[in-house]
């Protein structure tokens, strides 16, 4: 495996999406059968699917795909989270691989495929099955208040492991990615990597993750002011900074982010460590936003300062707060009535009976149960 990676060349290799479907969505929306806007937000969607398709017609989604990364955070054995940071990630990993979380309640409700990769879980090698662990850097990261969460080899290695499962979602025809993370610790990760971007100090960027109380607060806050203090030095250099105080997950979901732009792969964000991700990844091309939605906020105050940097306003807002792509799945369905709405009525793929399943009829009472009835 290539051991660099060479991040001016994404600048030139992530174009804009195609300005002219757009246009042609946007007339083709004027033309449909319904009062001028009436369908409010839905078409600014429709046309943004078109742009990112470069087809107007837009062809409606019917290969979604959920895409979890997995990781594991020193920084959670200072207390910073709800989850314990012995096995809790590999406990969520393990229910959404079981089909019991609700991501994956939801995914085969809306008919989404669901991946889980796992960069960097503090787990056994054979925890989980080989596919899912195949692209591991290393178990958990270093604690980044004291030290680097990698190498920057591994951050390399991570960040090329995104990019080769944007390559392998591009070529298997996924027409949309949800994308996800499942970290302990994670959101105070995000934390450091938008304050250190945006300039701001801790406090302004520490959210309640997982659902910590006020003195857990208190003590996330200081080990992201002590991290802040560490990213300061290599904020030039996005991949050192990864090394510095991100982590697996982080340096894949970047490169993943990029990978799929370069290949025209639209991707609707989730939490704060997506929103952080994209703002590392916009330095690097800054074009990319233009391929990604905001699926929805979930309340960090780092989500919502990294979303005003990228000019990015959430689809829908449920205030899901759990991260695992949960708020971006909640997207989908909108995402599908626009393509559906905008796309030619043939393109819209009907529900046959075999799918639906046979509707029995009620069955009638009889005149002499109604008589008798009373
Ligand atoms: C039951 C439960 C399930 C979760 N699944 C994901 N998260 C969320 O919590 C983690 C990030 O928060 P922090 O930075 O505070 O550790 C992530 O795994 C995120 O997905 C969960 C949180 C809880 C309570
Ligand atoms: O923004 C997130 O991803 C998030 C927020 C709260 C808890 N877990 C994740």
């Amino acid at each position: 495996m290539d051991t660099t990676v060479d991040l001016d060349t994404f600048s030139s290799l992530v174009e804009r999406p195609d300005e002219s479907a757009r246009r042609a969505g946007e007339e083709r929306w004027q033309q449909l059968d319904k009062p001028r806007g009436g369908l409010g937000q839905l078409e600014e969607l429709g046309s943004w699917l078109a742009s990112v398709q470069g087809s107007s017609p837009v062809r409606p989604l019917t290969a979604a795909k959920v895409v979890l990364f997995a990781a594991d955070h020193g920084i959670a054995a200072v207390g910073v989270s709800e989850l314990p940071a012995q096995g809790g990630t590999a406990r969520r990993v393990h229910a959404v691989l079981d089909g019991t979380a609700p991501v994956a309640v939801l995914a085969r409700r809306y008919g989404a495929g669901l991946r889980v990769v796992d960069v960097g879980v503090d787990a056994d090698p054979h925890e989980f099955p080989a596919e899912v662990s195949r692209f591991r850097v290393r178990r958990g990261s270093g604690r980044i208040d004291l030290a680097d969460a990698l190498t920057e080899a591994e951050a390399i290695k991570a960040f090329r492991a995104g990019m080769a499962v944007a390559d392998e979602e591009a070529d298997a025809g996924t027409d949309l990615v949800v994308l996800g993370d499942l970290g302990v610790g994670s959101t105070t990760v995000a934390a450091v990597l938008v304050g250190a971007l945006c300039g701001t100090d801790a406090a302004a960027v520490t959210g309640r993750g997982s659902g910590i109380d006020d003195r857990t607060w208190m003590v996330k806050c200081a080990a992201v002011r002590d991290s802040l203090r560490r990213a300061r030095p290599v904020l030039g250099d996005q991949l050192a900074l990864l090394a510095a105080v991100g982590g697996a997950d982080f340096a894949a979901i970047t490169g993943f982010l990029l990978q799929s732009a370069a290949r025209k792969l639209p991707v609707v964000l989730d939490g704060v460590v997506s929103a952080a991700c994209a703002l590392v990844a916009q330095r690097i091309a800054f074009r990319a936003p233009e391929w990604w939605r905001a699926g929805q906020s979930t309340g960090e105050p780092a989500q919502a300062k990294a979303y005003d940097r990228l000019t990015l306003t959430p689809v829908q807002g449920l205030a899901i707060s759990m991260g695992e792509g949960v708020g971006a799945l909640l997207a989908l369905p909108l995402l599908q009535a626009a393509a559906d709405t905008l796309a030619e009525p043939s393109d819209v793929p009907a529900m046959t009976v075999a799918e639906r399943g046979p509707v029995e009829p009620p069955r009638l009472p009889t005149a002499a149960e109604l008589l008798n009835r009373g």
